[in-house]
């Protein structure tokens, strides 16, 4: 597959995007305003994220998450310790913030989880720049978040960018038009996030309704269904549907991350 490199940023419309997630976009951009768009030479795919999502029953991705817009402080985890207890309690994959100012991520704690764990990481962050994407690629992550409502239509782009790069991609989306846009777009791998993040309103039906559609428009990727489960009777409407649920808050505030890992996906 064919990729941009060595050229001007793709044009994001970041105006469009409202509410608490417009602020931290533009934060982002600003932080990587005179960040080098390059992307260097393509990297061969391992496909680690996609095939540990694939696995027989749902699969658990678990955040190191120690901070959030719609919690604050949750809880002062160090990343690595985290992140295996984590795997302790069976998580299939690690999905590590690096954003700073409002989820108090670091480059370091991604590094530090790919350096110790076994199963892959995730780079959880607003993505707005190519930069970002070369960096998850050398910090070591398997896969990078890219999120529809941002990148409208130039998720398309940024996915073929993530796959020069040797990267899976989660692609993010919230409602049916993303979702399309996502489809259309050919992502493997499509996260349906609960939570409205303009205006951070969690609405677990959000998850089993776009997965459905998904299946019913034929798509044979990998489904998650993301944020706001804290039980697994909450899993129950998407235990059937998706291959692998993301779950941060409820995990990283719990006090014993690995037993609340178990207890969660506990059938
Ligand atoms: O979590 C937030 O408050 C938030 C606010 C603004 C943008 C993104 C935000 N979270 C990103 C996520 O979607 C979650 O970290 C992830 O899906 C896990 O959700 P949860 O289990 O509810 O912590």
């Amino acid at each position: 597959m064919s990729a941009r490199d060595d050229t001007a940023p793709v044009t994001l419309h970041l105006d469009r995007v409202p509410g608490v997630l417009g602020r931290i976009v533009h934060e982002r951009a600003a932080d990587y305003a005179a960040a080098d768009a390059a992307l260097g030479a393509a990297r061969a795919r391992s496909h680690r994220f996609e095939t540990a999502l694939r696995q027989p029953g749902l699969s658990l991705i678990a955040e190191v998450k120690r901070a959030s817009p719609s919690q604050g402080v949750i809880a002062p985890l160090e990343p690595l310790e985290a992140a295996r207890a984590y795997e302790a309690g069976g998580a299939r994959a690690i999905s590590v913030l690096t954003e700073p100012r409002h989820f108090d991520g670091t480059a370091q704690a991604l590094r530090d989880v790919v350096g110790g764990v076994t199963v892959p990481a995730l780079r959880k962050d607003f993505v707005v720049h190519p930069a970002m994407l070369r960096e998850a690629a050398e910090w070591g992550a398997s896969a990078a978040l890219l999120m529809v409502s941002v990148l409208h239509e130039a998720t398309a782009e940024y996915l073929r960018m993530a796959h020069h790069l040797g990267l899976d991609a989660l692609v993010e989306v919230h409602d049916e038009r993303e979702l399309d846009i996502a489809l259309a777009a050919g992502a493997p791998i499509i996260g349906v996030n609960n939570r409205d993040l303009t205006t951070l309103h969690i609405d677990l039906e959000v998850s089993p309704r776009l997965i459905r559609r998904a299946r019913d428009a034929g798509f044979t990727g990998v489904l998650v269904a993301e944020s706001g489960y804290r039980t697994p009777q909450d899993l129950a409407s998407v235990r059937e549907l998706a291959d692998a649920v993301l779950v941060g808050s409820s995990l990283a505030g719990s006090g014993d991350l690995t037993r609340a890992a178990r207890d969660l996906m506990r059938a």
